[in-house]
């Protein structure tokens, strides 16, 4: 197997199709909503749009929510509110069906795929096809050691990559990205304040069971430590993650990559997904274009990384549990900009006139709305009868 080199991503990731787009931003204007009435739904199914390539939107039908899972060595230091090496455990309650994501995922009818990349447990506790993708026991403890060898940094991306191969394959149309970890946190916010450029304090936040003062100046200065660990390695993407990540985030960067590759659209979660996903972009400009960030967590290193990224979360509803809750609730969204773009009948003369669109700033003239179907659009969406209520 070659040497692996995520700079390689950059010439195999294209752009979502901006022509597409176009298309898809004209349909919007011939559909009889007001512009701006539907909100953010609008660049929602424009983006959804372009990630397809199909105007108007196809439906969301096969969404699978996919988790990273693993333990930290860092989380020994107390900077986690939750025990060390206990990842294992919030695996199993999803499994169980009663944590907040296996909750929600079942009621909005959508799979949960869990792989574990490190968790710090007997593989004996959990199925098969959970632990079988396990890279290592444990990521290593970043404030004084790399998180992972060169060649488990490999192997778990590699590992990412072939998750989204696999969900790509498969027929999977948008993926929410989450992670199950205990002291992620500290590694995510680590690779976010080394690639952006900025301190400690920053980017230190609470985490995900929430932490006291003390254990938020312990996280801190981990992180600070972590951070002279990660400047030297700053130009390589693969030894910064073997340095200051772990096998979950390694996992996680190489998904979010290679799911760019294969052009299908990702909802990011918190603040793990976002340090990924700002690793991902150093590597390969372009692949933003492919993600929705979903919310924002409050972790201030999320913000500062989607920032970096031009990403606009679509909510603020202070979700901080990770393990892809966030991101799941920003799906019914997404799946409602496809079915309002597919679904919505267009403008008609009536109709123009009931809105009193007529002279409405710089909108099409009248000519030419039937008939003017462009060629994307499959079969015609609306039937003529359809807006004679
Ligand atoms: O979504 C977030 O930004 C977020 C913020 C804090 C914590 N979490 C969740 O909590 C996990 C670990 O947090 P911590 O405090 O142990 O580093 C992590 O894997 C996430 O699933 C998630
Ligand atoms: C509008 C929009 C623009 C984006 N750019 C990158 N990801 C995106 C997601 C959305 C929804």
């Amino acid at each position: 197997m070659s040497r692996l080199n995520l700079d390689d991503f950059s010439d195999l990731i294209e752009r979502p199709d901006s022509g597409v787009r176009r298309v898809a931003e004209e349909h919007r204007e011939r559909l009889a909503v007001p512009p701006g009435a539907l909100g953010r739904i609008d660049e929602l199914g424009e983006w959804l749009s372009a990630a397809q390539g199909r105007v108007p939107a196809a439906p969301v039908e096969h969404p699978r929510v996919v988790l990273f899972a693993g333990d930290h060595g860092v989380a020994g230091l107390g900077v986690s509110g939750r025990p060390a090496g206990g990842a294992h455990r919030l695996v199993r309650a999803t499994l169980d069906g009663v944590s907040p994501i296996a909750v929600l995922a079942r009621r909005m009818g959508v799979p949960v795929r869990i792989v574990d990349a490190g968790l710090d447990c007997d593989p004996a506790l959990l199925p098969d096809e959970v632990v079988r993708h396990r890279v290592r026991r444990g990521s290593g403890r970043i404030d004084v050691e790399d998180a992972l060898t060169a060649d488990e940094a490999e192997r778990a991306v590699r590992l990412g990559m072939a998750i989204a191969d696999e969900e790509a394959d498969s027929g999977t149309d948008v993926v929410v990205l989450g992670d199950v970890s205990v002291g992620g946190t500290t590694p995510a916010s680590t690779l976010i304040a080394a690639l952006c450029g900025t301190d400690a304090s920053v980017v230190t936040g609470r985490g995900g069971a929430g932490i006291d003062d003390l254990a938020w100046m312990r996280k801190c200065a981990a992180i600070r430590d972590s951070l002279r660990r990660a400047r030297p390695v700053l130009g390589d993407q693969l030894e910064l993650l073997a340095a200051v990540g772990g096998a979950d985030l390694a996992a996680m960067t190489g998904f979010l990559l290679q799911s760019s590759v294969r052009r299908m659209p990702v909802i990011l979660d918190g603040v793990v997904s976002a340090a990924c996903a700002l690793v991902a972009q150093r590597a390969a400009f372009r692949a933003p274009d492919w993600w929705l960030a979903g919310h924002v967590s409050g972790e201030p290193a999320q913000a500062k990384a989607l920032d970096r990224m031009a990403l606009n979360p679509l909510l603020d509803h202070g979700v901080t549990v990770g393990e892809g809750t966030g991101a799941l609730l920003a799906l019914p969204f997404v799946q409602a900009a496809a079915a309002l773009s597919a679904e919505l009948p267009e403008r008609t003369e009536d109709t123009k006139g009931a809105e009193g669109a007529e002279g409405a700033e710089g909108t099409e003239g009248p000519e030419r709305e039937s008939g003017a179907g462009e060629a994307e659009a499959e079969s015609a969406a609306a039937p003529p009868g359809s807006d004679t209520d």
